[in-house]
């Protein structure tokens, strides 16, 4: 068995967890890099667990306080930026995991994949604000794109061995969060400790503020876009509330295809770990004895109407989908600080796109200033 040397960016949140769970389990995957943001207690013991070549902390303060605490010699601090790209080029590693949240994680994805590394993809605001430099350059430097994301795994999956040209829709599924049902005046009070409840699914805090708003789904859009090359009207999104099915491929003779599991994140991790392979996984399996029935809804876009802004911005492409997601960022994390009320996320997002102008095929330069002129609009109008 060849070992897989693995690089984890972001191995602190819900997903970096969750990976070290499965590399944990799979005696032929060695974790040769991690990166997190500030969270250096946890930093700490993953260290002393994992014994990786280097460790990146984003924040410097933390960075140096963590140098001062550690016992293993073996292990080397970087921080910032070109920490988060040293870790994720790493020459040992052979995949690295992007599993950071947020468009921080566009530079390290694109040096990774110069770098030849495969890709084990979490971090959907990347592809998002910057699939069309992405995706050339995964074709171009012969490296795979492995989707974590449920729904994208669960169609990757259900393309297994299938054409591409065959697809008719891609059938994407969401929970519909935990305010599925109610209407907008009914989300005027809504609190961060309400939103936070996802039905389904335990992960960090900004993607289940996303789930909530279904902002997360008109991501995922864009990313299917970008991973499948279909076009935002070729994918639909069906809400189908208890996330058993965790999406679907519908192909020009008819045919459904899905892929169904109990919610965990282990599978779609470890499947791209291990790609093409399948692998035991223990945990719970579906008892489809006892689930009764599977559901299906249309999707509110009135109400969520960040979905419908998605859509837009999938439609409009360019830097649209740079808008759509900084400003959805900057918004979320004003609302987790209690700064703006929950309606106020989508209001933002549409007033921050009805003030753009497109630019058609944005470099990263200028995603990235599209990116700080966003966050500063909204800081400056609304971070009172
Ligand atoms: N959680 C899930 O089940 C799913 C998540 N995803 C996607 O995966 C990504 C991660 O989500 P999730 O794990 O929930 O998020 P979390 O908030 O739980 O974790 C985020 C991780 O990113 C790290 N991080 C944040 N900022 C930086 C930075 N500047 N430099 C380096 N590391 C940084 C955090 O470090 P620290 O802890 O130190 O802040 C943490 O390790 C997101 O893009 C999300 O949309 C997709 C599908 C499912
Ligand atoms: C686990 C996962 O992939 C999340 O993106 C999840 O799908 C969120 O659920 P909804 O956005 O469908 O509520
Ligand atoms: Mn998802």
């Amino acid at each position: 068995m060849k070992t897989k040397n693995i690089a984890v960016l972001g191995s602190t949140g819900s997903i970096g967890t969750q990976t070290l769970e499965v590399i944990r389990n799979n005696d032929d995957m060695r974790v040769v890099s991690l990166a997190a943001g500030s969270n250096i207690t946890l930093l700490q013991k993953q260290i002393e667990e994992f014994s990786p070549k280097l460790v990146c902390v984003f924040d410097k303060k933390k960075a140096e306080e963590l140098q001062k605490n550690l016992k293993n010699p073996e292990t080397e601090i970087v921080t910032g930026m070109d920490g988060l790209i040293a870790c994720a080029t790493i020459d040992e590693a052979d995949i690295a995991v992007a599993a950071v949240v947020g468009m921080i994680g566009i530079k390290p994805v694109i040096e990774a994949v110069k770098a030849g590394k495969d890709i084990a993809f979490a971090n959907k605001e990347t592809l998002v604000t910057a699939g069309h430099i992405i995706m050339p350059m995964i074709k171009k430097y012969g490296v795979k794109l492995l989707p974590v994301d449920s729904e994208h795994s669960a169609i990757f999956q259900s393309l297994n061995g299938e054409n591409a040209s065959d697809i008719d829709k891609i059938l994407l599924t969401a929970s519909g969060g935990p305010f599925r049902g109610k209407k907008r005046e009914e989300l005027i009070n809504i609190q961060v400790e309400d939103a936070l409840k996802h039905p389904n699914w335990s992960m960090g805090r900004k993607i289940t503020i996303d789930s909530s708003t279904m902002v997360n789904k008109g991501l995922e859009v864009i990313e299917a876009k970008w991973l499948f090359d279909v076009s935002c009207d070729d994918i639909r999104v069906v809400v189908q509330p208890k996330s058993v099915i965790h999406s679907m491929v519908q192909f020009k003779d008819g045919a459904v295809i899905a892929q169904l599991g109990t919610p965990d994140m282990k599978l779609p991790i470890q499947y791209a770990l291990t790609y093409p392979e399948r692998r035991y996984l223990p945990g719970e399996r579906l008892d489809f004895w006892k689930m009764s029935e599977i559901t299906f809804e249309k999707p509110d876009m009135e109400t969520f109407k960040g979905l419908r802004l998605a859509y837009d911005a999938c439609r409009e492409g360019g830097s649209m989908p740079t808008v759509l997601n900084a400003a959805n960022e900057k918004a979320v994390a004003l609302f987790l600080d209690r700064k703006i009320a929950y309606l106020q996320i989508a209001d933002i997002i549409e007033e921050c796109m009805l003030k753009h102008t497109t630019v058609k095929e944005p470099s990263l330069e200028e995603i990235l200033e599209i990116e700080q002129k966003v966050y500063s609009y909204i800081l400056s109008k609304y971070d009172k």
